[in-house]
């Protein structure tokens, strides 16, 4: 009888699991815990979303018009990360969004209200969703700044019919919009007041209330924001790939925008690798991103065509019908790897596109070789996604849609949906709402924090750490059975209240 010691191998390398002819995703993976020897604080999550644009954490919303506009991008950048605006909408709209975003310095979005000295305030509802009517000579936010009127003190007043000088308080202190919480803060203490109005080039932007400053210094503190070489917010934008997106481009350019991402479900097209080539021509400074791609051959040839990044992802998404529309796509897991695979040969940041809802998934997509996550439904119940909050079913909820659903694309993406052949229209998305999540200064944090916690049991302090696991096949990790997904998941329990922070 043969008594040696059978050599038993401890789960898979990422290699051989990927290469069994299965198209997994996050939740069909799990990864062995190696060893600990630094503290969940010690693990960096600085990275790139493009071989250009560096990141302090690795996040990224996606170009979508139910979460990447203007307030997204402001509060991405302070994360930390970064938004790509969408292109839904006309360029110059579009090309605005980007340039408002990089006007701002801190994460607040006001919506202002101005008044003429001359006018009057009809009733209480004038003052819209702001304690305080802004005065400016024209009454409108690029004209001087005269003074103010409180809400509180115009509902104590007896003679409301009156014009507004009769009672404003006049008053153009103001700060710069380049002023960051810690100076607005200081300021307001300063000058003992209860808001400020924010001012960039003789227009009045934003209007600061000493509570939103506070309820932002209540949120974990912020990772180092994402800034430029100017000083200015770093933001992404989309584009299409068509003869006008070139004049869309010119827009996004003199806004300022730091990379762009060309939007498209299959990006190993003519199309793309021509506008690739168009822009690495006449815009050597700008970074941009190819996809979507989900196999080798595809990032290859975006790869050769010049991209800086490349967006891996199809049919991944939370509002995606594309696999069962057009029978083509990937599990994501598989996707991120293999396309991961070649990219870092060519030191190209990869961004995991779509199908994030929890830590977790975005643990598995940077340790299977994603320099950064994109985001759509994880943002979209967020504070600072467009849209209102409403009541379904008693649930506070936002509006999200997929950017190839039919309401998305009759919106403005149709002319590129529809353009030259297609009469017909197929939709590869739904409509939907997801959960209010507050605010993503404050969820985004504590997901960066679990996102630690799991890099530590991998025994990765760095993202640069992980992929040298993965690639070294230290990292072992193995399919789960349906049993074991439903092992790991809560199970059992008659009933029970999910809260992770
Ligand atoms: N990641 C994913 O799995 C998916 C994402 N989406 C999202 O939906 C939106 C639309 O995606 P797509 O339909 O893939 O957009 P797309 O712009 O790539 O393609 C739309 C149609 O236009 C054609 N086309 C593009 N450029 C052209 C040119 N210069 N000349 C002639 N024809 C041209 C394409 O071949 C395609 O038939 C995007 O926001 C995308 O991110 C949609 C489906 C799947
Ligand atoms: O098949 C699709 N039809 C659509 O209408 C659509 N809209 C967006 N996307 C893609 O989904 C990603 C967001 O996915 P999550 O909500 O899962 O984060 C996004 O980042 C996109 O890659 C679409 N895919
Ligand atoms: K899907």
């Amino acid at each position: 009888m043969d008594f040696t010691q059978p050599i038993v191998e401890d789960g898979f390398s990422a290699e051989k699991l990927f290469s069994q002819g299965y198209s997994y995703t996050y939740d069909d993976v799990i990864f062995l815990p190696h060893y600990i020897d630094f503290p969940t604080d010690a693990v960096q999550l600085a990275t790139r979303v493009s071989s250009n644009v560096p990141l302090s954490i690795p996040c990224v919303a996606s170009p979508m018009d139910t979460v990447s506009e203007t307030c997204m991008a402001v509060a991405m950048a302070a994360l930390g990360g970064i938004a790509f605006v969408h292109s839904n909408t006309t360029p110059s709209e579009q090309a605005a969004m980007v340039a408002s975003a990089k006007s701002r310095r801190v994460p607040i979005l006001s919506s202002p209200v101005f008044k003429a000295p001359s006018g009057r305030i009809e009733s209480a509802d004038d003052f819209g969703d702001s304690p305080y009517i802004l005065v400016t000579e024209s009454g409108s936010a690029k004209s001087k700044l005269l003074g103010y009127v409180s809400k509180v003190d115009w509902q104590n007043r007896n003679d409301k019919e009156v014009k507004i000088y009769d009672y404003m308080v006049n008053s153009s202190a103001s700060v710069p919009s380049s002023f960051d919480l810690g100076q607005i803060d200081a300021f307001l203490e300063e000058k003992k007041a209860n808001f400020v109005p924010m001012v960039d080039n003789d227009e009045v932007l934003d209007l600061v209330t000493k509570e939103d400053v506070e309820r932002i210094k209540g949120y974990p503190k912020l990772a180092k924001g994402s800034v430029g070489a100017d000083g200015r917010w770093l933001v992404g934008a989309s584009i299409g790939t068509r003869e006008q997106d070139k004049e869309r481009l010119e827009h996004l350019v003199k806004a300022g925008v730091n990379v762009v991402v060309l939007d498209s479900s299959q990006g190993n097209s003519i199309y793309q690798i021509d506008m690739i080539k168009h822009i690495k021509k006449n815009y050597r400074e700008l970074d941009v991103i190819g996809g979507n791609v989900v196999t080798i051959n595809q990032a290859d040839n975006l790869i050769q065509a010049g991209v800086d990044g490349l967006r891996v992802g199809m049919g991944s998404g939370s509002i995606c019908t594309t696999q069962e529309v057009c029978a083509v796509g990937r599990g994501q897991a598989t996707a991120v790897y293999k396309v991961s695979s070649t990219a870092y040969k060519n030191k190209i940041p990869v961004i995991a596109d779509g199908g994030i809802s929890n830590s977790g998934h975005i643990v598995k997509a940077l340790t299977l070789g994603a320099s950064t996550v994109m985001m759509g439904s994880f943002l979209a119940g967020s504070t600072e996604a467009p849209g209102a909050y409403e009541y379904q079913n008693g649930q506070r909820i936002k509006k999200y849609r997929g950017m190839g659903s039919l309401e998305a694309m009759t919106k403005g993406s149709d002319a590129r949906y529809l353009g030259d052949t297609a009469k017909l229209k197929i939709a590869q998305g739904v409509v939907g709402a997801v959960k209010d999540k507050g605010s993503v200064l404050k969820f985004i944090p504590y997901t960066m924090q679990a996102v630690k916690q799991g890099f530590q049991d991998l025994g990765a302090s760095s993202l640069q750490s992980a992929h040298d696991l993965l690639r070294s096949r230290t990292l072992r990790l193995e399919v789960r059975t349906g049993a074991a997904q439903v092992e790991g998941g809560i199970h059992g329990l008659v009933s029970y209240e999910k809260k992770y922070f």
